[in-house]
């Protein structure tokens, strides 16, 4: 391992003797987990296809400042539990590469979040542009 992969090692072992990452480092950690995300995860594509879909919609329908909000709270909370989910299929795939009981209810449980994040999205947009459309519509 090169010297400057090295320096961007932080395990228990270095917190125990007080290495600290600086703030700018610790963000780059975290853009680095959503890129890895993004470039790994199908299901990542897909929300932020969905993601746009919405804001078009958004825009189309000239929706109010209270359903941007919702939309928005949505979007973030999908991302977030999607990064999560692959977090969680990292670490189970290091502790567990062979079949496990526990390793199969580990990563179904974290997509079962991310699922029930779909849904609940689901509905609150549902809550969101119906109204207007049928307004487009005439009803
Ligand atoms: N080590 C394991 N032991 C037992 N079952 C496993 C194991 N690894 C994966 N599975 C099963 O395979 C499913 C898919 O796991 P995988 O790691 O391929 O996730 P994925 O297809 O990327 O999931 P997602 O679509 O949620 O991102 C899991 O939900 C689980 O049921």
């Amino acid at each position: 391992m090169g010297d400057g992969r090295k320096r961007f090692v932080r395990n228990a072992k270095d917190k125990q003797v007080g290495e600290r990452f600086s703030l700018g480092r610790a963000f780059s950690c975290a853009a680095c987990g959503i890129a890895h995300a993004f470039n790994t995860q199908r299901n990542m594509k897909i929300h932020l296809a969905v993601a746009l879909l919405a804001a078009i919609l958004g825009i189309a329908l000239g929706i109010e400042l209270w359903g941007w909000t919702a939309i928005a709270v949505c979007i973030v909370v999908v991302f977030a539990f999607e990064c999560m989910n692959t977090a969680i299929e990292a670490a189970v795939d290091l502790v567990s590469p062979a079949y496990s009981e526990l390793a199969k209810h580990a990563k179904d449980c974290a997509a079962g979040a991310v699922l029930v994040c779909a849904i609940g999205s689901v509905i609150v947009a549902a809550i969101v542009f119906v109204p207007p459309v049928m307004a487009l519509m005439g009803f």
